[in-house]
C-alpha cells in the first residue's frame, strides 16, 4: 500500500516536471534586443549592462553623470560580440519630470528600435536609527527608488503591450523582503517596488510581457561604499548574515531569471532561502519554485499553530517532520535550478 503510495507521489512531481516548461514563457533572445539599464553608469546597473552586451544586446545607459556615462559606455564596450552593436547614453535624472523621462526614452526608441527588456537599477541608499535620518531623505528615497522607476516603466509600456513582448526588470533589495534596523528610510522604497510589480504583471501578462524583481544582498559598488561610511554597526552585524556579493555575480544570475522571465530573482542560498519566506502572493514562475514555497510555507504555518496551541512533544515531532521535509524539498529545488 504504502509503496503505491509513494509511486503515485513519485508519479506526480516527475508529471509536474514534464509540463514545467509548457507553463514558462519563451526566453528573450538577447541577441540583438534593446536593453535599457537605468543606473546603468556603476555598480550593478553596469554589470548588468554588460551582461546584455556580451549575449548580443544594443544597450541604453541611463543616469545623470555625464563622465561616469561616457567611462562605463567605453567598459562596456570592451565585451562586444559582433560590430553592429552599440551603446547609447543618455543623462537624466529618472525620479524628477516624468515628461523628461518619456522624451528621452523615445529618443532613444528611435535610435535604437522599441526596448525589448528595461532594468531598473537606478537608487541609492541612506541608513541610520529612525529618528537621526534627515526626515526629507524619506522623500528622496521614495522618489529615486520607486517613482524612478516608476517614470521609466511607464514611458515603455504602451508600445510594449502593441508590441506584445517585453521584459521589465525592478532591482529590489533584500532589504525590500524584510525591514532591517537602519534601514526605516530605505526599505520601504524597496517594499514598494514589489507592489508594484505584482500588480503590474498581473496586468500585462497577456501582452506577453513578464515583470522581474531582483533581491540581491549587499554586493561590493561605489553605493555599497558610500553606504557603508555612515551604516550603523547593528546594520553591519545583520547584512553580514546574507554576505557580499560580486556585481557581476548578481547580474548573471537576473539577467538570467529575466530573460526567462521568472517573477523573483534571488542571489545565493540566503537569498533562495528569504524569498521562499517571503513569498507572499507574488506570482509563481516555475513547478519547483511552487513545490518548494509550498513546503515552507507549511512549516511555518506548523511551527505557528504548535507555538500557538500544541503542546512540547507534538511541537518537536510535527515541526521536525515539517523542517526535514522542507529542507529536502528546497535542496533539491536549489539543486535543480543552479
Ligand atoms: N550594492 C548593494 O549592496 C545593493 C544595491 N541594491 C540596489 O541596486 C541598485 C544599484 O546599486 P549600486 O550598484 O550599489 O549603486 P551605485 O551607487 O554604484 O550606482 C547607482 C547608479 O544609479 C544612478 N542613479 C542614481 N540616482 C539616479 C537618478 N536620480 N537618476 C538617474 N540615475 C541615477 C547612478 O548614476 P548617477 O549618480 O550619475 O545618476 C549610478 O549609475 C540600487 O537600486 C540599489 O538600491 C540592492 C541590493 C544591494
Ligand atoms: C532563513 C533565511 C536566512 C536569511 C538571512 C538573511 C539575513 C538578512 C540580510 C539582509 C541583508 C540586507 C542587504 C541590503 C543590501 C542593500 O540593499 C544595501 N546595501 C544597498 O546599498
Amino acid at each position: 500500500m504504502l509503496l503505491v503510495v509513494a509511486a503515485f507521489i513519485v508519479a506526480f512531481v516527475l508529471l509536474l516536471y514534464m509540463i514545467s516548461p509548457l507553463i514558462s514563457p519563451k526566453p528573450l533572445k538577447l541577441n540583438g534586443a534593446h536593453v535599457v539599464v537605468t543606473g546603468g553608469s556603476s555598480g550593478i546597473g553596469k554589470c548588468i549592462a554588460i551582461e546584455c552586451y556580451r549575449q548580443g544586446a544594443f544597450i541604453t545607459l541611463v543616469a545623470r553623470d555625464e563622465t561616469k556615462l561616457l567611462q562605463a559606455k567605453k567598459e562596456v564596450e570592451k565585451f562586444a560580440i559582433n560590430d553592429k552593436q552599440v551603446v547609447l547614453c543618455i543623462s537624466v535624472d529618472v525620479s524628477s519630470d516624468y515628461n523628461q523621462v518619456e522624451s528621452v526614452i523615445k529618443q532613444a526608441q528611435e535610435k535604437l528600435g522599441p526596448v525589448d527588456m528595461l532594468v531598473n537599477c537606478a537608487g541609492t541608499s541612506v541608513s541610520g536609527k529612525f529618528e537621526e535620518v534627515e526626515v526629507d531623505r524619506f522623500k528622496k528615497l521614495m522618489e529615486v527608488n520607486y517613482l524612478g522607476s516608476v517614470y521609466p516603466t511607464r514611458a515603455v509600456i504602451t508600445t510594449m503591450k502593441e508590441r506584445r513582448m517585453g521584459r521589465i526588470m525592478f532591482v529590489s533589495s533584500q532589504a525590500g523582503q524584510i525591514g532591517l534596523f537602519g534601514y526605516t528610510a530605505y526599505s520601504p522604497s524597496k517594499f514598494a517596488l514589489r507592489g508594484l510589480a505584482e500588480s503590474l504583471q498581473m496586468e500585462i501578462k497577456p501582452y506577453n510581457i513578464y515583470v522581474t524583481v531582483a533581491y540581491p544582498p549587499d554586493t561590493d559598488t561605489p553605493g555599497l561604499a558610500e553606504e557603508n561610511k555612515t551604516k550603523p554597526l547593528e546594520t553591519k552585524l545583520i547584512s553580514e548574515t546574507s554576505g557580499v556579493c560580486q556585481p557581476e555575480q548578481v547580474a548573471k544570475i537576473v539577467v538570467r531569471d529575466a530573460v526567462q522571465g521568472n517573477f523573483n530573482s534571488s542571489v545565493g542560498p540566503d537569498g533562495y532561502m528569504l524569498s521562499a519566506l517571503t513569498c507572499g502572493m507574488s506570482p509563481v514562475t516555475s513547478i519547483t519554485e511552487a513545490l518548494q514555497q509550498d513546503a515552507f510555507v507549511e512549516m511555518y504555518d506548523r511551527q505557528r499553530e504548535s507555538v500557538f496551541s500544541c503542546s512540547w512533544p507534538s511541537i518537536k515531532t510535527v515541526f521536525g517532520l515539517a523542517a526535514l521535509g522542507a529542507a529536502s524539498i528546497t535542496i533539491g529545488a536549489y539543486l535543480t535550478q543552479k
